[in-house]
């Protein structure tokens, strides 16, 4: 060894900082290099598309400064641009997707699935489950839980939407008497109670139990995640903690995590109680229907127990998945398939008419084969989806150069938010597209339309696995309400008040009057 520094095989390396240094400012500088060109090239790209100006540094940001109604009523007005639009969020670029062509090229890849950012706040919530993951975990998650979908699996559920939709028509026999009153709440608990029991075998008896924590820590944190999402500043961790939102966040999570964690030690133990006692079915038994009803989570746990490596905290992302993707899309999808048929008392009296040939006015238990002859209840709930998509946006991240509507080059790393309730809006595929029409969907309308004209449960891949499940949840439980009830509602469709927290809520509630059916009325 000399003075100089160290000798390996006979070369001197230097001790000294001047060599540190030098390779440290070299990586470093590389690195910054390499990373400026990536961005200008980014930045170049996603400025030759369309959008608004904005201001240096902040873009758009200030628009974004508004509550989640503010928020959602910007993103509508800037696809008035056109149906591929850029905007700056800060530094961050967001390309707004509109129209059925504009999203052909993303709804029909199989390499840009990723979520884009906007998703990372429900994380803390959901972990990585279905919903937010990506690449390989979701994959053999997806085709883990596609089975625990099958319609014969499905079909075991119905007594259980029908059970708890009885519950709510009987809820509401104190309301139906003409004077306004809010559904919404009613909705909200009867979607959870269901969610619950399906996806967990665990009964929360919310509609007995209104003031249910787990209910108020779902629905703050909805109206967390999408202020933190398009709020630039609050994406910070320090800004976010000091704002004080950290830590009522964390005390919300804390509920929503116990109560699923807690839920799947009780049903893991009686499972294994089970499974020493009684014969567990097998797939087959299973998808033929003949034994009895299994939770999500109980397949979830069968899984665990072969040879699926999941464990505790990856079942309780898909649970928890479950729950949240599972509830508040179909209380408001409920809530604004009764709004608009109390607004159409002629499309009413037509799925009253439907309703009383294939179910009376008695109460045995609805079936599947009743469901499936609910064919104009189900338009009705179709062109529902369209006019107030329960989830009006959702976004990507992309991982590989895209090429959208005219051409347009969306570069790796381009946030985009696919409007969904814009892209239903088509006069194109949907003239007169403000107006409710449930025969847009009669066979004969549907089989011409471009394939992603309408798109409430999204396309392709990444298109929702809940979406069976939801339509047979959401007939049986209207189809309860309006056997027995008849609906108004005062409130006109321009003056509807709707902000998009992760689902399209109505601001204030959802004001009908109820009335009993004698029936044929
Ligand atoms: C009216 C009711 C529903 C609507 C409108 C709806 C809509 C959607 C949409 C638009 C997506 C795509 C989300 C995205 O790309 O970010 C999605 C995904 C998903 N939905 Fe639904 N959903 C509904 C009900 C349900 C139900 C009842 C469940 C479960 C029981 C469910 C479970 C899921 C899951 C797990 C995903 C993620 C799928 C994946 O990425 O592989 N959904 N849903």
């Amino acid at each position: 060894m000399s003075e100089l520094g160290v000798t390996y095989e006979g070369t001197i390396w230097s001790s000294g900082p001047g060599f540190m240094t030098y390779l440290v400012t070299t990586i470093l500088i590389t690195s910054l290099l390499a990373w400026y060109i990536k961005r200008r090239r980014m930045v170049a790209l996603v400025n030759l598309l369309p959008g608004p100006n904005g201001y240096p540094i902040i873009g758009i940001a200030l628009d974004m400064n508004k509550d989640s109604q503010g928020i959602f009523k910007q993103l509508i007005k800037y696809t008035e641009l056109g149906d591929v639009v850029r905007i700056w969020v800060g530094p961050v670029p967001m390309i707004i997707l509109s129209s059925a062509k504009a999203v052909e090229a993303l709804f029909s890849s199989q390499v840009n699935i990723e979520k884009s950012k906007e998703y990372k706040p429900l994380h803390p919530w959901l972990g990585t489950g279905l919903l937010t993951s990506t690449g390989s975990k979701w994959q053999s998650r997806r085709k883990m839980l596609t089975p625990a979908f099958h319609f014969k699996i499905l079909d075991n559920f119905i007594d259980v939407f029908d059970s708890q939709a009885c519950k709510l028509v009987e809820k509401l026999r104190g309301k139906a008497d003409g004077h306004l009153f809010n559904i919404y709440p009613h909705f909200t608990l009867c979607a959870l109670d269901i969610i619950c029991e399906t996806a967990m075998g665990r009964t929360v008896n919310a509609q007995d139990n209104e003031n249910s924590e787990y209910v108020r820590a779902v629905r703050r944190i909805g109206e967390m995640i999408v202020e933190r999402a398009f709020k630039a500043w609050l994406h910070n961790d320090i800004v976010y903690w000091l704002s004080g939102l950290a830590k009522e966040h964390d005390t919300h999570i804390n509920v929503l995590h116990k109560f699923t964690h807690d839920t799947i030690k009780e049903r893991r133990a009686l499972y294994h109680q089970l499974k020493e006692t009684t014969h567990i079915p097998t797939e087959e038994e299973k998808l033929l229907g003949k034994k009895k009803k299994l939770a999500f989570l109980d397949l979830l746990l069968e899984a665990a127990d072969g040879e699926s490596n999941l464990t505790d905290d990856n079942i309780r992302e898909e649970v928890d998945t479950f729950m949240f993707a599972g509830h508040d899309t179909t209380t408001v999808a409920m809530n604004w398939s009764l709004y608009l048929l109390a607004r159409h008392p002629h499309i009413q009296a037509r799925v009253h008419d439907e309703l009383d040939s294939i179910l009376g006015d008695g109460e045995r238990p609805v079936t599947t084969s009743d469901l499936r002859e609910m064919k104009y209840l189900e338009m009705c709930i179709k062109e529902s989806l369209r006019l107030l998509p329960a989830v009006p946006t959702i976004g990507r991240e992309i991982s590989e150069e895209l090429t959208v509507g005219d051409n347009l080059r969306v570069p790796v790393g381009g946030n985009i938010i696919i409007a969904l309730y814009k892209i239903h809006r088509d006069p194109e595929h949907f003239p007169d597209p403000e107006k409710f029409d449930p025969d847009r969907f009669l066979p004969e309308n549907t089989s011409k339309r471009h394939p992603f004209a309408y798109v409430p449960f999204s396309a392709g891949a990444r298109n929702c696995i809940g979406q069976r499940f939801a339509l047979l949840e959401l007939k049986t439980v209207l189809a309860r309400v309006l056997q027995q009830y008849r609906v108004e509602s005062d409130t006109h469709f321009n003056d509807l008040q709707i902000t998009a927290q992760l689902v399209l809520r109505p601001v204030d509630g959802n004001y009908l009057r109820m009335y009993p059916r004698s029936h044929g009325v």
